[in-house]
């Protein structure tokens, strides 16, 4: 990020030490702690710390992440990483997009969110079934320092989905030239392509 006429903002790095991963969703969190093993960072969840869940009243992925964040950083007083993700369907001009949790409702029922999408695609004559998933990270410091990454993988929906590997829309989602979904991956396979591991390289590459 940089300044209107001024120097680029200097990336800061991310030291050996605690690190909160500022997410309530047990599938990302154990996504988000091995895309950082190695890194030499003991990392402790939200739900660890008994973070409140604060309401997503961003308008896109990044200003959710860095709310997300942000709530950690200041409460916990430490850095905190927070992922804000979702599935975004060219047919229904982008959504669920934000709204991919909210879609599952209260009771988190991604079989009910699943068969939404799959409804409202095949109420539309001749759509395309192309989609992608969008992962922004934001890691924030107490002190008001955030950093931002966004990473993408495109792919088509298939119906029934298929495998009960991953979490959320992953039974649905067929990743580009790829046979298997999300659901049916190992979680190494689906780091070598995922929305979330291409968001995590540029993090690495950066902070590190
Ligand atoms: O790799 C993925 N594979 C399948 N589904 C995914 C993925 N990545 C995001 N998604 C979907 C489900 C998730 O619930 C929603 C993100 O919503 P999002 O608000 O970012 O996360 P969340 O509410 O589940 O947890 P939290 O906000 O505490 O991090 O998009
Ligand atoms: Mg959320």
């Amino acid at each position: 990020m940089s300044g209107e006429g001024g120097e680029p903002q200097a990336i800061r790095k991310l030291r050996p030490g605690k690190l909160v991963i500022a997410s309530h969703n047990p599938g990302k969190v154990r996504e988000i702690a091995a895309l950082l093993e190695g890194h030499g960072l003991d990392v402790v969840s939200a739900a660890e710390l008994d973070l409140p869940e604060p309401e997503e009243t961003g308008t896109t992925f990044v200003m959710n992440a860095e709310l997300k964040a942000r709530v950690a950083a200041d409460l916990s007083g430490l850095p905190a990483l927070a992922d804000d993700s979702g599935m975004c369907v060219e047919a229904l001009g982008g959504d669920p997009g934000i709204f991919s949790a909210r879609w599952a409702g209260e009771r988190k029922d991604f079989g009910a969110a699943m068969r939404l999408v799959q409804d409202k695609v095949d109420a539309i004559d001749g759509a395309s079934r192309d989609a992608h998933f969008v992962c922004a990270l934001a890691l924030a410091w107490p002190d008001g320092h955030v950093e931002w990454f966004e990473g993408r993988v495109d792919g088509t929906l298939v119906w029934p989905p298929r495998g009960d590997k991953g979490f959320g829309y992953d039974p649905m989602f067929l990743p580009e030239g790829r046979d298997q979904t999300f659901g049916e991956m190992d979680q190494d396979e689906k780091h070598a392509i995922s929305h979330r591991a291409d968001a995590f390289r540029q993090l690495v590459a950066a902070v590190f």
